[in-house]
């Protein structure tokens, strides 16, 4: 698939988007397909020192995708916790890591009732429909305003099939 093909030219890409949106079906195909190391990155402990972190992934060497990174706590944050624990000014000196390492952030989307589906399917349970739809639309918010600094390329899987061929 051309899009896929796309992201397979850059050295790092740093794949975010709301619990079955697709993130981690389409960073394990790239992985396969295209020979990055895949670094998952789930929800970090409160005493984990954030930038630090982050930083530190991405000065591995290689071809680099991050599955979720630093931009899940501007979104979950604020929604499930009160607060992102990470400021926009943090955000963006982390993103202009990412840019420097030839990199580009993926927006991965979908309807809110088909993300529904998805997580029904995979985990057995799934947050509300207006839950899902909080999330997407904080998601579609940071990547406009990330846009403004960063790449951002964004994927929306609603109709997008998922088999080996993209
Ligand atoms: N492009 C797609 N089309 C249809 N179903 C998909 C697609 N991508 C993922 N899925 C399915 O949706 C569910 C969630 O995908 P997953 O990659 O685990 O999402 P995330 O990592 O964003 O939580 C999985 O069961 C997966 O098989
Ligand atoms: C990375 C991250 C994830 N989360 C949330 C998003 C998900 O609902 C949940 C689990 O994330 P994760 O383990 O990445 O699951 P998935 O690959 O299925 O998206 O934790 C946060 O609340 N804060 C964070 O910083």
């Amino acid at each position: 698939m051309n899009a896929e093909q796309d992201l397979a030219s850059y050295r790092t890409l740093a794949i975010e988007g709301c619990d079955g949106a697709g993130k981690s079906t389409l960073a394990r195909r790239l992985a396969t397909q295209h020979g990055f190391t895949l670094v998952h990155c789930p929800p970090t402990p409160d005493h984990l020192e954030l930038t630090h972190h982050y930083r530190t992934l991405l000065d591995r060497p290689g071809r680099l995708i991050l599955d979720r990174c630093f931009l899940s706590e501007l979104v979950y944050g604020p929604l499930f916790r009160g607060r992102s624990r990470l400021t926009w000014q943090q955000i963006l000196v982390l993103a202009a890591h990412v840019t420097q390492r030839d990199g580009l952030f993926v927006h991965i989307t979908a309807t809110p009732p088909t993300i529904r589906a998805r997580l029904m399917a995979r985990d057995g349970h799934a947050p509300s429909t207006a839950q899902i739809t909080a999330l997407t639309c904080g998601y579609h918010r940071t990547f406009a305003m990330l846009a403004a600094y960063a790449p951002v390329l964004t994927i929306d899987t609603t109709t997008r099939p998922s088999g080996p061929a993209g």
